[in-house]
């Protein structure tokens, strides 16, 4: 069987510590055409806040994940497709890259491992507040981006690399390398994607757009334009 992000264009983060965008609600969210929802943001989560998401994305057909910053906020929810589990592979402090998850094996008993996927994290944007959280060096080169990439894949078996740059649009070429790095991986690309030339642009390199912001700060149109350019991306 293959992993169903194998089959995706476009997801859409939404941030449970921000609002939505006017008077929108989930039910347009869900609408948007996105071929899954991720769940999670790195400041001000708790699993009040993530649960209201999930409760309120829980009867609609769009895939959902969770993707928590920390153990404290994952929550144990059958609404739920699975759990995507970020791991920071350019990140200083290796409690980011192994830590964390010993700590969370630690403490939660029945860990569902048939719903859990780690994502191969590349933080790139040094000021997002992922980059500051994790203490990420985001010095990288092209060359040191698709050595990331290619150990990734071929040494700890990820099953997804996701460049983050997060609150700005990436670099085109690090995006073409770190695909051309991979063979079976899934590669997302996330960060300032606003529109459909934005979005068609980085998914002719990435497997997989995500869209965070845009969502709070323009709304459902204008993340339905990125899904179109998405998807016209992959079509190509
Ligand atoms: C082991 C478990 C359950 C959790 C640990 C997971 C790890 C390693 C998290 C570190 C990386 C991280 C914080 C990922 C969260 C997803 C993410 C990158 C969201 C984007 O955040 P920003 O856009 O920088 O933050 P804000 O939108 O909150 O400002
Ligand atoms: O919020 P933006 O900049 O769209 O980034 C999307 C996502 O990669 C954030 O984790
Ligand atoms: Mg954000």
């Amino acid at each position: 069987m293959t992993n169903p992000w194998a089959e995706w264009d476009h997801v859409l983060k939404v941030d449970p510590d921000k609002e939505l965008y006017g008077d929108e609600t989930f039910e347009d969210v869900v609408a948007t055409g996105t071929d899954a929802i991720e769940i999670g943001g790195t400041l001000g989560m708790t699993e009040a806040k993530m649960q209201r998401v999930i409760d309120a994305c829980a009867d609609h057909d769009v895939a959902l994940y969770q993707e928590p910053s920390n153990p404290a906020v994952v929550v144990d929810s059958p609404a739920l497709d699975g759990y995507l589990i970020p791991t920071v592979f350019n990140a200083a402090d290796p409690f980011w890259i192994v830590g964390a998850h010993a700590e969370w094996v630690r403490i939660e008993d029945g860990l569902d491992w048939d719903r859990t996927t780690t994502e191969a994290y590349i933080v790139l944007n040094p000021d997002a507040s992922v980059a500051e959280y994790t203490d990420a060096d985001c010095d990288l080169s092209v060359d040191d981006v698709t050595a990331y990439a290619r150990i990734a894949e071929r040494m700890f078996g990820q099953e997804i690399v996701y460049l983050e740059y997060s609150g700005t649009l990436g670099d085109p070429e690090i995006v073409a390398a770190a695909a051309d790095a991979l063979d079976e991986t899934t590669l997302f690309y996330g960060g300032g994607v606003h529109g459909y030339e934005t979005a068609r642009e980085m998914g002719t390199h990435a497997d997989v757009v995500v869209v965070g912001d845009l969502l709070h700060e323009e709304g459902c149109d204008a993340v339905r334009e990125t899904v179109e350019g998405a998807r016209d991306a992959n079509a190509e």
